[in-house]
């Protein structure tokens, strides 16, 4: 027998509405209370007789209280608080309907119950507990008779504990049993008889066997005292039908016990003697250990339990704090005689209502089934160590992926703000470029632009503009170079429909140093850096056209010559002043010029240039390129000068060539 989840589970929450937790033995279980209740009889005939009067009574249906105090105990409660207590005049089916029922009929369910009876001798326990039997098996029977859906097989047993002796109700044998520890049974009594019952009335008629069978004896105090403590089992097994015999089948088995102890004696009051007053003290101790029992699981459930002191505790193990749901209905007689032993088992009681009990849903398979229920435990078992480590893996990837977003995230923030301060540059610069009347000082704020040359420098407007602009300097004018635009424009309308240059030579955005001339070189040495590059790309073109064995290399030899060299100083100086410091320096480091010297040094060269290039447009084709790379150059010329002429002819500064050349790097990522 197993304990486990599933539909039977379920099944009994709904039946029961309570909490489902995980139970001690692994399985799913319902942690509760013992239901504790009080009954008081009547005054007996004997006690009205000698005027005993009544000290008990019942205020309301869960409080009891006595009318006095107690003589020895001044300060010991009077009041006392259970889950019922019944008044003398209840019936014992409403003593069962409400003390009892429910957690007996959980026993067609699969959950183990036990119906207590404890009290004093002569207080009604006998009494109680047959009623109680009589009306759960009754309502067995019903329950089984409304419910045909499911094969129910009902077993009988029953014993007594006779001076610490158990033995078989059931068997004419007189001879003690013995009890046997079982892992999976718990404690079992041996060979003790278990009968299947047929009916209700077969259930009747072993009934009063047992209660033939059961040791009483008169006392003072009952005529028919029971002397022994006496357990009826009924053992429930139930399987739905439709599964009978194949391998879903599974059957639900439970036992209720029925415990009519043995009422606790003074042997004072019983006026015991002999074997009644044997019968007594083992009735007694055994008692005394089931009181224990119950004060200690009352207190701390996890501590030692001496259950194994008396076989009723032993035997009744899993009803007490263990796998079963338990009711105890506490039996008093009202006489005031009485009062001390029925304040003890208040006392008892008041214990019992702490004792939590873990009942579970019993079940039994088949081989089949039980292979089967196995196998997907093992599944879900399996299924749960894989979770936490896909958990673990999972959390550290989208830990990961997180960080790679932060990452991006400010990446991308970096990017927008260098995207915003060139298109912040550009806005300033093109500001620049499309005021031809802007206040000097306000160009030398901008000492540190970028440049950019739009790709629309080759057209006709844009190129007058530029004329202009150079045109309004009015102390840098450079006759040479307008008589080369002049020269350009007239070229250009000329051949205006036939040439088209391509794209890649409209940039024209090269750094312009202003510098002295300081290289040994020619003429064309002297040529800025802006000039430089931007000859370097029209040589480029002349010398293609040059290698196409044109006429015009003859007549621009020298030009190209002279072109040629400038690129390569030009070359030369941008790529010092980039990356050799040295020789930066060692050009810092030359003696300063005038600025005539100056003007001479930068109008030299282009005047030479502007005489090559004006040779070369006359030419044929290559005069096209050219042209259109004029334009352009003369917008940089105009920024250029106007940078010279704020710094009255100071070289350019280092911070203006780094930002010329980021202009041509900013140029080149945008193309990009
Ligand atoms: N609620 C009750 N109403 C009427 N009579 C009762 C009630 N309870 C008990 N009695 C009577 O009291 C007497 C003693 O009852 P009972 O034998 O059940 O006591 P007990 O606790 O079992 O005693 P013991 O422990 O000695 O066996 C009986 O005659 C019984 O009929």
């Amino acid at each position: 027998m197993g304990a486990i989840g599933g539909d039977e589970v379920e099944q009994w929450d709904k039946m029961n509405g309570g909490e489902v937790v995980n139970g001690g033995g692994g399985g799913l279980g319902k942690l509760e209370k013992i239901l504790v209740s009080v009954r008081l009889r009547p005054l007996g005939d004997k006690e009205i007789a000698r005027g005993d009067p009544a000290e008990w009574e019942c205020i309301n249906d869960t409080t009891i209280i006595s009318r006095s105090t107690f003589p020895d105990r001044p300060t010991a409660p009077t009041a006392y608080s259970f889950d019922r207590v019944f008044r003398s005049d209840c019936d014992t089916k409403e003593v069962y309907k409400e003390g009892a029922k429910e957690v007996a009929l959980s026993v067609v369910g699969g959950i183990n119950s036990s119906i207590f009876a404890y009290g004093q001798t002569s207080s009604g326990k006998t009494y109680t507990m047959t009623g109680i039997t009589e009306y759960t098996v009754a309502d067995i029977y019903d329950y089984i008779g409304k419910h045909e859906e499911r094969a129910f097989v009902l077993k009988f047993s029953a014993l007594e504990i006779y001076n610490e002796v158990v033995r078989d109700l059931l068997s004419a044998e007189n001879s003690p049993l013995r009890l046997w520890d079982d892992a999976e049974k718990g404690t079992y009594v041996e060979n003790l008889t278990e009968v299947v019952l047929r009916d209700w009335n077969h259930l009747k008629e072993l009934i009063s066997v047992c209660e033939a069978q059961r040791k009483t004896g008169e006392t003072y105090l009952n005529e028919n005292s029971s002397r022994s403590h006496q357990i009826l089992k009924l053992t429930i097994e139930s399987s739905a039908r439709e599964f009978l015999g194949k391998d879903k089948s599974t059957t639900l088995v439970a036992s209720v016990n029925f415990v009519d102890l043995a009422g606790s004696e003074r042997a004072s009051q019983a006026l015991s003697a002999g074997a009644r007053l044997k019968e007594g003290c083992h009735i007694n101790r055994s008692l005394l250990t089931l009181g224990t029992v119950i004060r200690k699981l009352s207190k701390v459930r996890n501590g030692h339990i001496p259950y194994r002191d008396s076989k009723l505790t032993r035997i009744l193990q899993h009803s007490l704090g263990g796998n079963a749901r338990t009711a105890i209905i506490c039996t008093m007689s009202p006489a005031h005689s009485h009062m001390e032993q029925s304040r003890n088992t208040l006392l008892f009681a008041s214990c019992a209502k702490e004792v939590v009990t873990n009942a579970q849903v019993n079940v039994v398979m088949s081989d089949k089934a039980l292979v089967k229920h196995l196998q997907k435990e093992l599944a879900r078992l399996e299924s749960e160590l894989r979770c936490p480590a896909s958990y673990f893996s999972l959390e550290a990837l989208v830990k990961e992926k997180d960080n790679q977003i932060r990452k991006m995230e400010k990446e991308i923030r970096e990017l927008k703000s260098q995207r915003d301060l060139a298109q912040s540059r550009l806005q300033d610069l093109l500001q620049v470029v499309g005021d031809n009347h802007v206040p000097k000082h306000s160009l030398a704020s901008r000492r540190n632009f970028t440049f950019d040359v739009p790709q629309s420098c080759e057209d006709e407007q844009s190129t007058a503009e530029s004329s202009e602009v150079v045109d309004s300097v009015p102390k840098f004018r450079f006759p040479g170079r307008q008589d080369a635009q002049r020269e350009h424009r007239s070229q250009q309308a000329e051949n205006n429909v036939q040439f088209t240059a391509p794209s890649r030579y409209s940039v024209s955005s090269p750094p312009f140093s202003g510098m002295p001339p300081t290289d040994r070189r020619d003429d064309a040495s002297q040529i800025s850096n802006e000039d430089s590059n931007d000859l370097c790309k029209e040589v480029r073109c002349i010398e293609t056209n040059i290698t196409e064995g044109n006429e015009c290399l003859e007549s621009s030899a020298v030009g190209s010559n002279s072109l040629q060299d400038s690129n390569n100083a030009g070359s030369s100086m941008h790529a010092n002043n980039d990356s050799n410091p040295s020789v930066n320096s060692r050009l810092h480091e030359e003696s300063p010029i005038t600025l005539e010297q100056h003007l001479e040094n930068v109008r030299k060269p282009f005047a030479n240039l502007v005489k090559d290039i004006g040779s070369s447009m006359r030419n044929s084709s290559c005069s096209k390129v050219i042209g259109r790379s004029r334009s352009c150059r003369s917008l940089v010329s105009y920024s250029l000068f106007e940078d010279m002429e704020k710094d009255d002819c100071t070289p350019p500064s280092r911070s203006l060539m780094t930002s010329l050349g980021d202009l041509k790097t900013v140029k080149e990522g945008d193309l990009h």
